[in-house]
């Protein structure tokens, strides 16, 4: 092989990468990085101190601090891996400090409330490129990151029209490298099809737990006495981090009020039937719900089995 391809095949694929926020999101992308060497230098910053403590002493980064703007300086890529809220105040933190040719990008569960609120902050010459990896745990903060999280996971660009082709290839590199598989779509598009597939579900967790919680001072403690399978699954989802997923709720809001309005006719179908005794239509339901869970397994996305705790211990070693 010729010298020079050899290096270029050898070299990291970016120069300096800065990560915004290095909770589980922002670490498992250090971790997943360092351990592909697809970076050469990662500045990090957390506005909390403890956290950037910990990054430290975990060795997450070449640079570690509190300061967003002083870890975007000079970087090739900047990730914001901040809660959707805190995306706009971040961009405008950082806007000066970037270099020309500098990719921003994100991770945020929602896009387009991301794009309206970094986009008018970067300056020209700066290449906006959001992402979102679908792939996490109920877990935050810097240790709860691990380096497999988002092997042969989803991760989803969704680039502005007229967006940069290069940014784009670049970002799709990163994430190729980290594990991922990649998808482009538009950020409305995103937002419609995470509101079923993610938001709806979480936000039907946080409301079942809520209501046995509240049936508890009835029935003493026998609701988490008893709970097994069903419910116990729904409580790890309703463990999730309260701030990431207020912030979810509030920034896709029509999205998520229109699957709850799908969801609210279903499940009063639902209850009808009961109601009817009609076994078949619960049958079908059932039949076909069924048979969705198995394509998933066939798919190689999930395994038959509860796999929750095990797949983050089963990642690959550090
Ligand atoms: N948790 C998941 O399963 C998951 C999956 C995919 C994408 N996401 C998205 O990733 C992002 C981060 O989520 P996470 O789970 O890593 O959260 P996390 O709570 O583990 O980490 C967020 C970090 O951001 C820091 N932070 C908050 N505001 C900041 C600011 N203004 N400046 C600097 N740092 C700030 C916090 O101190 C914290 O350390 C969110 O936008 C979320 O929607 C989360
Ligand atoms: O596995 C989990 O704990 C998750 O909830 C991960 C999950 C999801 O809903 O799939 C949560 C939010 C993210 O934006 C992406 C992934």
């Amino acid at each position: 092989m010729p010298e020079r391809l050899a290096q270029r095949l050898a070299a990291p694929l970016v120069d300096r990468l800065a990560i915004v926020g290095i909770g589980l999101i922002g670490s498992s992308i250090a971790r997943a990085v360092r351990q592909r060497g697809l970076a050469r230098h990662i500045a990090i910053a957390d506005h909390d101190p403890a956290a950037a403590d910990t990054a430290r002493r975990l060795g997450l980064g070449d640079a570690v601090g509190t300061d967003a703007a002083a870890a975007a300086r000079a970087a090739d890529v900047v990730i914001l891996c901040v809660p959707v809220g805190a995306c706009g105040a971040v961009a405008a933190a950082i806007a000066s400090a970037l270099k020309p040719g500098a990719i921003v990008s994100d991770v945020g569960s929602v896009k387009a409330s991301v794009v309206t609120q970094v986009a008018p902050h970067l300056p020209l010459g700066v290449h906006f490129v959001p992402a979102h990896p679908v792939a996490g745990t109920e877990n935050s903060g810097p240790e709860a990151g691990f380096a497999g999280l988002f092997l042969n996971r989803w991760c989803i660009l969704t680039p502005p029209e007229g967006a940069n082709p290069e940014a784009v290839a670049a970002l799709r590199a990163l994430w190729e490298g980290m594990g991922a598989n990649v998808e482009v779509m538009t950020a409305e598009h995103h937002d419609l099809v995470l509101a079923i597939t993610s938001h709806l579900p979480h936000l039907i967790a946080y409301n079942i737990v809520g209501t046995a919680a509240d049936l508890e001072t009835v029935t003493r403690s026998e609701v988490i006495k008893f709970s097994a399978g069903g419910f116990r699954d729904f409580t790890r989802i309703a463990a999730s981090d309260p701030t990431m997923w207020r912030d979810v709720f509030l920034h896709n809001k029509d999205a998520v009020l229109e699957m709850i309005g799908r969801f609210n006719e279903d499940l009063a179908a639902l209850a009808r039937a009961i109601r009817w005794s009609d076994g078949d239509a619960l049958f079908e339901l059932f039949t076909r719900t069924r048979a969705i869970r198995r394509g998933i397994i066939d798919l190689g996305q999930e395994t038959a089995e509860p796999d929750f705790g095990r797949r983050h211990a089963e990642a690959e070693p550090e």
